[in-house]
């Protein structure tokens, strides 16, 4: 934990190495102005703030949804930033019983923020009781066992949650509907990335050349997370075998990138692995998402969060009742040719977060 402009600032990211942490939670933007793209979020968001400033109230609950590394933290705090409040910070995985969830929300002081990340991933009865805490400003606290239990209402602060999930299907419709906003975080275009990384090489005193930092957003996966992480590679590369004078060049980068063998579309290990598995393992597929998760070695979730989203929405992807199925996007960047009959991009829209089960 750190405390910045009186707002805790929790950083935990393990693709980032420890003494990089100081420097990945330097480059969080700390206002809605700082935040660069989103401009739809920004907008509701920013209104949501400032109605409730003018108020002098807090605002209603807010929930922040989309992939990892897009800005919900970033937001998260932002939202205690502009209100001018302390943010408290903890998580789904943290809350597995109502106990530890009625200690935090007790302990907070009128207007607090209280960010809960992962939100889709609390015990099922922390979530009962955090329906209590959102709409009645009161947990109920349950004294004794069997038929002499008796739950003593503990009324709360006037509090604001900001619930953040990568999974915004997955949250029963009951929490879902007690959220007074929800903001849809979506992957980044190039020009909004470059953006990003304008301002990061700025703060990291790296002179980035223009062209450096185009190259570097196009292969960023949407994605500002990976940006600022190629970033720190890309100046290391320009120290060690650049000019040394703390500029990059495009020639630092394009070499820095193929180093870290980050393809022409940033895609990663993962993602070349699963694109891999659909065309080549299951010549195209459907194939089911357990099956692609253990033939790439990892867990279904880390397959469905952190990999999907961005090949389903370069369309290498498409998923069907049946699974997953490669689109001609995926095989001509595998360089393969694909077979007669393979589908092809536009068929049914079963890929959303909010897609039933039966199709995830
Ligand atoms: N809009 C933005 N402008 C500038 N930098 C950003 C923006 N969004 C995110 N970043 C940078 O990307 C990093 C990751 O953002 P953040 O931790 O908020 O993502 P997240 O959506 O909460 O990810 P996760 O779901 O993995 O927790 C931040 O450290 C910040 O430097």
């Amino acid at each position: 934990m750190a405390r910045a402009s009186g707002v805790e600032v929790r950083d935990v990211d393990p693709a980032v190495a420890p003494g990089e942490l100081a420097e990945e939670s330097a480059l969080r933007p700390r206002s809605l102005a700082e935040f660069v793209g989103q401009p739809v979020v920004r907008r509701q968001l920013g209104l949501v703030l400032e109605a409730a400033r003018r108020r002098g109230g807090a605002p209603d609950h807010v929930l922040l949804a989309g992939p990892p590394g897009l800005g919900k933290t970033t937001l998260a705090m932002i939202v205690g930033v502009e209100l001018g409040v302390p943010v408290r910070v903890t998580s789904g995985p943290a809350l597995q019983h109502a106990g530890d969830l009625a200690a935090i929300l007790s302990s907070l002081d009128e207007h607090e923020v209280l960010f809960l990340d992962e939100i889709h991933r609390m015990s099922r009865a922390a979530e009962e009781m955090l329906y209590l805490a959102m709409e009645d400003f009161r947990v109920d606290v349950v004294v004794g066992k069997g038929p002499g239990a008796t739950a003593i209402p503990l009324p709360l602060p006037r509090f604001t949650l900001v619930g953040a999930t990568t999974r915004a299907g997955m949250l029963p419709s009951p929490l879902r509907d007690r959220f007074g906003f929800t903001g849809h975080l979506d992957f980044y275009d190039a020009a909004d990335l470059t953006r990003v990384l304008e301002r990061s090489s700025r703060l990291l005193g790296v002179d980035l050349a223009p062209d450096a930092a185009r190259e570097i957003a196009g292969r960023s996966r949407g994605t500002p997370r990976i940006a600022n992480r190629l970033l720190r590679r890309v100046r290391d590369y320009g120290e060690v075998h650049g000019s040394g004078d703390g500029s990059v060049s495009l020639a630092d980068a394009r070499a820095a990138l193929e180093l870290f063998a980050v393809d022409s579309l940033g895609l990663d290990r993962l993602d070349t692995a699963v694109l891999d598995a659909v065309c080549r393992r299951f010549g195209g597929g459907p194939v089911g998402l357990s099956t692609l998760a253990l033939t790439v070695g990892e867990e279904p979730e880390t397959v469905e969060t952190v990999c999907e989203p961005f090949l389903l929405r370069q369309g290498f992807l498409a998923r069907t009742p049946r699974g997953r199925v490669a689109l001609p996007a995926a095989w001509a960047h595998l360089g393969l040719a694909a077979p007669a009959g393979a589908p092809l991009p536009g068929g049914p829209d079963l890929d959303g977060p909010d897609a039933p089960p039966l199709f995830r």
